[in-house]
């Protein structure tokens, strides 16, 4: 099967941890090793996240005095990409040995009158106490959202439409390479009357870049891998219960919070729309048993998986 992975911000950092490159490297090597079974079966393209580092690189670029501005998020989206890339490619080739791996710099087609430029909803950076977030919100001019119990800086996410490179990135999987490519949702572009790109100040879901990117690439399979084993129903109530096997309709009628659940939902429920395939929520750790059906939530067009032949 062509799989592709989204790997959650959370894999590379998690919630309260020391934003070290230490830390960081420890635990995309970690999750390499889930990743470096899953290529062994399978032609595999991995995707990531970037909230929490786009977000330091953010504070750390807008207090440097040398700057008469803080780098804008494009730039900073493809720092993120290099960064994190170069750690999985380097842990996946040492997992490994001999097996081509490649981190692409990629970039996200999006329109410039996308309505998520009027009203920001992508968590970055640090979680804070909500009297800290509203004096940083007013010191240097962001907006800021509860997330979960704490608060967030929060910045622009529009939809993304295309992956600039994806002939290369079939290429490459044709080629037998391993792909971590479209980091952080891939860096947003716009392209002008002339055909020329250029970067626009926002960062992309990295769950629905990996969903276009999916289709585009005629995957199999489509796992959204982050740190819960699978989709709740009835999330943060007395009633929560785990949905293992369902179809996008039954998932469009439940209501998944924006800045979480909420993207890996939709994503999972239109690459399953548009392609009658396979697409899936759960933990990392559990990504061959999602395969196989054991674990995660499973969506499918028919609910079933794997899927059965009618014939
Ligand atoms: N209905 C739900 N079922 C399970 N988890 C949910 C639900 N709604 C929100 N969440 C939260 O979503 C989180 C995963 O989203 P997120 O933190 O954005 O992941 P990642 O950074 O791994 O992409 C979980 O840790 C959980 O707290
Ligand atoms: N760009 C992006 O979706 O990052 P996270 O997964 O870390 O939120």
């Amino acid at each position: 099967m062509r799989v592709i992975v989204a790997l959650g911000g959370n894999a590379v950092l998690r919630r309260g941890q020391q934003p070290d490159a230490a830390v960081q490297i420890a635990n995309v090597r970690a999750a390499v090793r889930t990743l470096a079974r899953l290529a062994g079966e399978h032609e595999l393209v991995i995707t990531h996240g970037n909230g929490p580092q786009v977000g330091l690189l953010a504070l750390q670029s807008a207090a440097d005095p040398n700057l008469s501005g803080p780098y804008p998020f494009d730039t900073l989206g493809a720092q993120t990409q290099g960064m994190i890339g170069y750690w999985m490619q380097q842990a996946m080739q040492n997992a490994l040995p001999g097996r081509p791996v490649l981190a692409v710099v990629t970039q996200t087609l999006v329109t410039a009158v996308d309505p998520a430029f009027e009203n920001p909803a992508k968590f970055v950076g640090p979680v804070y106490d909500r009297e800290e977030a509203e004096k940083l919100a007013a010191e240097h001019g962001w907006t800021v959202k509860q997330d979960g119990r704490q608060w967030r800086r929060v910045v622009p996410s529009p939809a993304p439409r295309r992956i600039v490179e994806t002939r290369l990135i079939r290429k490459l999987i044709r080629e037998g390479v391993i792909v971590i490519c479209a980091g952080g949702g891939g860096i947003p572009v716009v392209r002008d009357e002339r055909g020329r790109l250029t970067g626009v100040e926002a960062v992309v879901d990295k769950d629905l870049t990996a969903s276009v990117l999916a289709e585009a690439l005629e995957c199999d399979a489509f796992l959204s891998l982050t740190d819960v084993p699978r989709v709740l129903r009835g999330f943060g109530t007395p009633h929560e219960s785990e949905i293992a096997h369902t179809t996008p309709h039954e998932l469009r009628a439940l209501e998944f919070p924006a800045g979480s659940m909420g993207p890996k939902v939709e994503a999972a429920c239109r690459f399953v729309e548009t392609t009658g395939d396979m697409a899936a929520i759960g933990r990392l750790d559990e990504a061959e048993r999602i395969l196989s059906g054991s674990a995660g939530t499973i969506v499918t067009p028919n609910g079933r998986w794997p899927l059965t032949s009618t014939l």
